[in-house]
């Protein structure tokens, strides 16, 4: 039996009712896909915000600059800065004040950039349970792990599924551990289940005609398990 579903099990076991990992609601990150000016990617995030506990600014193609501008923009509009992440970029996370950063897989590694900039927090992006165990012994401050389920978002790729999620979390139990691709607001139960801390979404809201409603049919999932 696959580890998650052993950890369904025992959710049900105290009293009845689920347990879930502290006790929190699921978080919800939704990271941005770099297909649209960044016009219309801060009136996504802005549409989006009253359901998204983080965002990932994740704009690979646009410049510092531009992503300075990006991050004026939703700041203006009264998104929290504490809401924003900065993909990669640890000069733009600096220079615009955001406290924190999400490092790639090849980009630098935590221990450095924490090193580095003692008060920035850095989450990253880990793609086995060896990546996790040298992010964590780095002091990361969140991992996303990934991807989670088929997404094309990845090329269709085989996905890794929820497995070595689990052990992943069941072993660093308290970590803040975010499943990553093709995750839709159904998965939210088994990936509960799974021990996640939350979940990160990219397509679903930034390609969305309604990224509220995108963001709510989120929202509503988790709340259901609460
Ligand atoms: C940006 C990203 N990183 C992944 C990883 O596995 O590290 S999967 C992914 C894309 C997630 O997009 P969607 O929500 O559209 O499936």
């Amino acid at each position: 039996m696959p580890i998650y579903m052993i950890n369904l099990a025992a959710s049900f076991m105290v009293s009845g009712f689920f347990v879930f990992k502290g006790g929190m609601q699921l978080k919800l990150i939704a990271v941005t896909n770099d297909r649209w000016p960044i016009k219309k990617v801060g009136q996504i995030m802005v549409e989006a915000e009253p359901f998204v506990d983080h965002f990932i600014i994740r704009e690979k193609s646009k410049t510092a600059d531009e992503c300075m501008q990006l991050i004026q923009l939703v700041l203006r509009e009264g998104v929290s800065s504490e809401k924003l992440i900065v993909n990669d970029r640890v000069d733009v996370a600096v220079a615009a004040n955001i406290r924190r950063v999400h490092l790639p897989g090849r980009g630098l590694d935590v221990q450095t950039v924490k090193r580095c900039f003692p008060r920035l927090l850095a989450g990253c992006s880990v793609h086995s349970a060896t990546e996790a165990d040298q992010a964590i012994a780095g002091g990361a401050d969140w991992i996303l792990y990934g991807h989670v389920f088929e997404t094309a978002s990845k090329g269709h790729l085989p996905p890794r599924g929820l497995e070595e999620f689990s052990e992943i979390s069941v072993k660093y139990d308290g970590a803040e551990i975010y499943a990553i691709g093709g995750i839709k607001p159904e998965h939210i139960p088994e990936l509960n289940a799974a021990g996640a801390s939350g979940i990160a979404v990219m397509s679903a809201i930034f390609e969305s005609k309604d990224p509220l409603s995108a963001a709510a049919a989120y929202d509503d999932a988790r709340q259901a398990i609460t």
